[in-house]
């Protein structure tokens, strides 16, 4: 009797038990922003998958994640993902296509310029006949000449020197001759002042002002074309000169770049650098290349065999042609004719530095781990003697720490400018029924005429938000995607760009490698998959230093969008699916905070310690310092 009773109970109690947990499970996804139903159908199927014996099992904390899987698997697909392999097989062919028409011009190239240098010959002029300061194109190496009475600054073999009682700055880059007349540097006629022209307006430096700066502020300014330094970039580059291993962590839009682009052509070698993905390296070999006439290649698996021989080739002789040489990760492991050329470089002294460019993809625990970045330990390993420097906008706490040992570099310089942008103003606006209306309001009331990005997860969300933009309300707006044909995608680029057209509606295809100064507003109308992504993302607005603004467009049910998209994309196995929620749940906390500090939320999530103040009287507070304040 006593026995049947406490059966009776147990069965009670397991009822009861499981009521609780099938009630956890449900809420979890309607939390989530699932559909109420279909998680209910889902969760029924679960139960019946485990069975009698198998219903304790049934908890949040046992198949919580097996479920959200599962859910995701049921969600009828009707939206059309974006492709970003694609984007990246395509950016292979667009660079292929410019090197291999430069490799063709080159016979053309060389003979323009023995042309130039006779013609130089003929009319130079002796040095001691200059009476004021001058500047021309040296006719050996193409080399520049700043000519003073007084002082030589001379710019040979990568390295800056000033002489004192002779009379010149001279750079020897192979291509230099470009990059100093397209900047525009100018004679201002008198004797003691240099004019140049930097993105913005003429800059007027005297000679004096040149004689007390060091070779890499001078090459800021000369090779690059800007006024100061940011913060962090000239101790950077000192690091970098003096061979030391370096991490350099700051925001987006930090400039990086400049942190090992400007060493590099000081170098007489080549510094390689590794980057993730083609479509960045594609947009750093251009604007190396045409901006500031610096010779930069690429190497990567993609490409045909004679296109890599013609690198390798390059790399081989006594003295390359290329200063920085852009490769993708898998190049680095396990390929023994790469590091045979890189081993050669070695041994010639020109092998100037390795470069870890978003770095964070070394780790796990970031939140675009590579697996091919892991094997860039091999590098230190291989080469110790060769420097490295490692460079992130995104990294927390264990993210650096892992990315430290992973490189092998556990006693870098760390340089860590604060993740802080100031001047963005960060928005969340709950999406109303008409969400499409509710956006074009928003434009049109807070950014009329200004020019910005509107992310959306897919192919027909962009497309359908450019239409009613464009249709609706009447703005200058476009879509873009990886799906779309090459042509349309640079064409709808360079409107965006040139400030024809001023809205992009666009997936996360956009904006990889874009460096458009002037972007006012960054307005995600659905959540991004993660905090970094979204830092990353928003940060593309407001690269001249001005205010600007990165408003999101939040709904609940978004986030299961996300996760969908997550699910589709390719190789995604259950255990970096439970990562990648975890990290849209972080986001969706973002989203949901309502009276804490939005950028004291992005910044604590990357390890800093940020006072919420900062923002509250900020020249430009988040929404909810805002409020505060009001
Ligand atoms: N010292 C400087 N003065 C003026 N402009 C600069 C300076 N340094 C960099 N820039 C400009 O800032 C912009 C952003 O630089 P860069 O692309 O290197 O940023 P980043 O830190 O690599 O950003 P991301 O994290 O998005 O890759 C570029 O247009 C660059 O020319
Ligand atoms: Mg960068």
């Amino acid at each position: 009797m006593y026995q049947i009773r406490a059966e009776a109970r147990e069965l009670t109690w397991d009822r009861e038990n499981m009521e609780v947990e099938l009630a956890r499970l449900l809420s979890l996804a309607v939390d989530l922003g699932f559909e109420e139903g279909l998680a209910k159908q889902c969760l029924d199927r679960l139960v019946e998958l485990y069975g009698d014996d198998g219903k304790k099992f049934v908890t949040v904390e046992n198949c919580g994640d097996d479920f959200l899987a599962a859910l995701v698997d049921t969600m009828q697909g009707n939206e059309d993902w974006d492709d970003l392999h694609a984007v990246e097989s395509e950016a292979c062919g667009v660079l292929n296509n410019i090197l291999e028409k430069d490799f063709a011009n080159d016979d053309q190239k060389a003979e323009t310029m023995n042309a130039f240098r006779s013609s130089k010959k003929a009319n130079s002029v002796p040095l001691e006949n200059l009476e004021s300061p001058s500047l021309f194109i040296n006719d050996e190496d193409s080399d520049l000449e700043i000519l003073s009475e007084k002082d030589v600054f001379s710019w040979s073999s990568g390295s800056f020197a000033r002489k004192s009682g002779q009379t010149h700055l001279q750079c020897s880059l192979k291509e230099q001759s470009k990059s100093l007349s397209q900047q525009s540097i100018e004679n201002n006629g008198s004797a003691s002042a240099y004019t140049y022209r930097d993105q913005h307006s003429s800059v007027t430096l005297t000679l004096e002002e040149l004689q007390v700066m060091d070779q890499v502020e001078l090459a800021n300014i000369v090779i690059f074309g800007n006024r100061t330094f940011r913060p962090l970039q000239y101790q950077a580059c000192k690091a970098a000169m003096d061979n030391r291993d370096c991490f350099v962590l700051m925001p987006t839009g930090g400039g990086k770049s400049l942190c090992y682009q400007l060493p590099a052509t000081l170098h007489p070698g080549v510094t390689v650098v590794v980057c993730p993905l083609l479509s960045l390296i594609q947009d750093q070999i251009f604007s190396l290349n045409s901006k500031y006439g610096i010779p930069a290649t690429f190497l990567n698996s993609q490409q045909t065999n004679s296109q890599v021989l013609a690198v390798m080739q390059d790399l081989r002789k006594d003295r390359p042609s290329c200063k920085l040489l852009y490769v993708t990760p898998e190049r680095i492991a396990g390929n023994a004719s790469f590091s045979d050329t890189l081993k050669c470089l070695q041994q010639k002294g020109l092998l100037a530095r390795f470069v870890i460019d978003e770095a964070h993809c070394v780790s796990q625990w970031g939140h675009d781990f590579r697996p091919d970045y892991r094997g860039l330990g091999l590098l230190k390993q291989t080469f110790p003697g060769v420097p490295m420097m490692a460079l992130t906008a995104t990294a927390t706490h264990s993210v650096r720490k892992d990315i430290l040992s992973t490189l092998r570099i556990p006693g870098a310089l760390v340089l860590e400018a604060s993740f802080d942008r100031p001047k963005l103003k960060y928005e969340v606006v709950d999406k109303c029924k008409d969400s499409l209306k509710q956006l074009g309001q928003v434009i049109k009331n807070r950014f009329s005429n200004m020019c910005g990005i509107v992310y959306c997860l897919s192919k027909s969300e962009c497309m359908d938000v450019s239409d009613f933009l464009n249709q609706k309300c009447k703005m200058k707006a476009l879509y873009y995607h990886a799906g779309m044909a090459a042509r349309q995608r640079v064409s709808a680029q360079q409107k965006w760009q040139t400030g024809e057209i001023h809205i992009v509606c666009a997936t996360i295809a956009f904006g990889m490698g874009i460096d458009k100064p002037d972007v006012r507003f960054v307005i995600h109308n659905t959540m991004s998959k993660s905090i970094e992504s979204y830092y990353q993302e928003s940060g593309r607005a407001g690269r001249d230093g001005l205010p600007a603004t990165c408003i999101l467009l939040y709904q609940k049910k978004d986030f299961s969008r996300v996760v969908c998209m997550l699910r589709s994309g390719q190789g995604f196995k259950s255990k970096s699916l439970k990562t990648a929620m975890l990290q849209a749940k972080k986001m969706q906390e973002y989203c949901e905070l309502k009276t804490q500090c939005r950028r004291q939320m992005l910044l604590e999530h990357f390890g800093e310690t940020f006072d919420r103040s900062g923002c509250k009287f900020g020249c430009s507070p988040c929404d909810n310092c805002m409020h505060l304040s009001s």
